[in-house]
């Protein structure tokens, strides 16, 4: 059996892109300043990074799973050609209200629903106590803590934070940009 990594577990918009609201156009997919650096660094840190991220979008049927998974295509492949590879990138198209029919559920998959990180913990061999999880909701707090990850941290760069948001997470910080340098202070 190898040995378990740490990992950084990302939600995107808000967190590592700018939410303009479904964001599902590459011109609309803007990075947040120092957040490529800060994955670059994560990574020598030997974290592994895995993305997860509520797209309830595509059961709203703003857009399809076959136009995000171009814009995630785009995105993977921008990151790379930057020297940061992610080691795993997580959706989920639910929505229980959703317009398009084949979507509709109340899935376990929908932060603030671990699945997504459960997933990524079993298929990565993820030690969740020594991993992150960097969101800008309440929602990915509470997924990261019934996940069983280590260290939730709640990012000013998306949503506004809630004073709930802030007594829910471990630390606050204004961007994930932050982060490395937040982590090595302990
Ligand atoms: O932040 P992540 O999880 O990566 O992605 C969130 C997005 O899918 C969208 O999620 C929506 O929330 P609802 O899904 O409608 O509750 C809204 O917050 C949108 O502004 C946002 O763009
Ligand atoms: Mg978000
Ligand atoms: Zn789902």
């Amino acid at each position: 059996m190898t040995a378990k990594v740490p990992a950084i577990f990302l939600d995107r918009d808000g967190t590592v892109n700018v939410d303009h609201g479904y964001v599902h156009e590459i011109d609309d997919f803007q990075f947040i300043d120092g957040v490529i650096e800060a994955m670059q660094e994560l990574k020598k840190m030997g974290y592994a990074l895995v993305l997860v991220t509520n797209q309830s979008g595509i059961a709203r049927g703003m857009y399809s799973e076959d136009q995000f998974m171009q814009l995630t295509e785009w995105m993977d492949w921008s990151l790379a050609d930057r020297d940061v590879d992610l080691d795993g990138i997580y959706y989920c198209p639910h929505h229980p209200e959703a317009a398009v029919e084949s979507y509709r559920q109340q899935c376990d998959c929908r932060k603030p629903q671990p699945g997504m990180l459960l997933s990524a913990m079993k298929e990565l061999n993820i030690d969740m106590a020594a991993s992150y999880m960097v969101g800008d909701k309440i929602d990915d707090i509470q997924a990261g803590k019934t996940a069983g990850v280590g260290t939730t941290v709640l990012v000013r760069s998306g949503e506004t934070v809630t004073a709930e948001g802030e007594k829910a997470a471990d630390w606050v910080i204004d961007s994930l940009a932050d982060l490395p340098k937040r982590i090595k202070q302990g």
